[in-house]
């Protein structure tokens, strides 16, 4: 076990929506099986963490035939049934005591791993790390790409679609703090701006720094450091120069150290339960890029198993 752990097993828990109905750009879910193969669950048992791999999760049972858009939404209900499937597993994993790790696949499945999350520790905090607020709605999305939108499937602001029913609103939005940010839609903007909820632009980190802007988060919606933390780490939250392979690249993102440090960070608070990582693509650059995006991935992850640098 980590140094300071009790007799929490790490989970790595992995799933992938179906590249060709769920993922916008295809090749999304090849991301986690390259995590995998480059040694990932080894690397979390030299920090002594139990590993249990539930295997790759392709959701070939739920590959449905006849998903037309619902308004512009794409795989509607392809989304819904792999994320409500995440969220069960997830919620178990959690239930066990255990730590579930979600390597994706597109962040929609956020909306099955914080639901599961939230299932098993209601009162958990959500600390998302990424260049996207993903909380468009169904009315304000342009792309029509599920993974713009599961945090206002997650808050209950998009509650229109009937398919999603199952995603129940437990989360609040002071419970809710986002780094990173910077690339937000203009409805996205105002839905951040009515509901008070609290965001870490890249603006910030700029500003402050990141050792400030981690503890003002972590102020916001855990001023005690007492309530469980599930971080959600989008890797295009990283500069493209850090971690090229991803589907929605935007400069300005934060540097390899930034990104660690939040990582780090988080795991000093000894609260975290629930850990995604996002959005890395294999099929979207270079070989290079692509053994470059899938490392930091997995020292991503071990810096916020409990990975030291000394
Ligand atoms: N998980 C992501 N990569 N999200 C990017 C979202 C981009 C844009 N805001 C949209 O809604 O389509
Ligand atoms: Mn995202
Ligand atoms: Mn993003």
């Amino acid at each position: 076990m980590t140094p300071g752990s009790t007799s929490t097993e790490s989970s790595v828990s992995k799933f992938l929506p179906n590249p060709k109905t769920v993922a916008p750009k295809a090749g999304v879910d090849k991301g986690p099986i390259h995590l995998v193969e480059a040694g990932l669950p080894e690397q979390l048992r030299q920090l002594g963490w139990n590993v249990v791999f539930d295997g790759h999760h392709l959701f070939e049972e739920i590959s449905i035939q006849d998903d037309p858009p619902i308004g512009i939404l794409k795989n509607p209900r392809q989304v819904s049934k792999v994320c409500e499937a995440v969220a069960k597993t997830v919620g178990s994993h959690a239930k066990n005591g255990q730590l579930p790790l979600t390597l994706g696949g597109d962040h929609s499945l956020a909306m099955g791993t914080i639901s599961g999350t939230l299932s098993q520790y209601p009162n958990a905090c959500v600390i998302w790390i990424d260049a996207h607020a993903d909380i468009n709605t169904a009315s304000t999305t342009d792309s029509g790409n599920i993974h713009g939108m599961p945090v206002s499937f997650l808050l209950g602001l998009e509650s229109t679609i009937p398919e999603f029913a199952w995603v129940k609103p437990k989360l609040t939005a002071d419970r809710l703090v986002y780094i990173g940010l910077r690339d937000i839609d203009a409805g996205e903007k105002r839905i951040l701006k009515e509901n008070n909820i609290k965001a870490f632009s890249m603006h910030e980190v700029d500003k402050y720094g990141i050792g400030k802007v981690v503890e003002m988060a972590l102020d916001h919606v855990n001023p005690k450091r007492e309530l469980p933390i599930h971080l959600s780490f989008d890797v295009d939250a990283l500069d493209p120069s850090v971690a090229p392979s991803t589907g929605t690249p935007v400069r300005g993102g934060l540097t390899f150290r930034e990104g660690h440090y939040i990582c780090e960070a988080i795991y000093e608070t000894g609260c975290l339960v629930s850990l995604d990582l996002m959005e890395v693509n294999p099929s979207l650059a270079d070989a290079d890029a692509v053994k470059q995006t899938v490392a930091v991935g997995c020292s991503l992850v071990r810096a916020a198993l409990g990975e030291t640098l000394l």
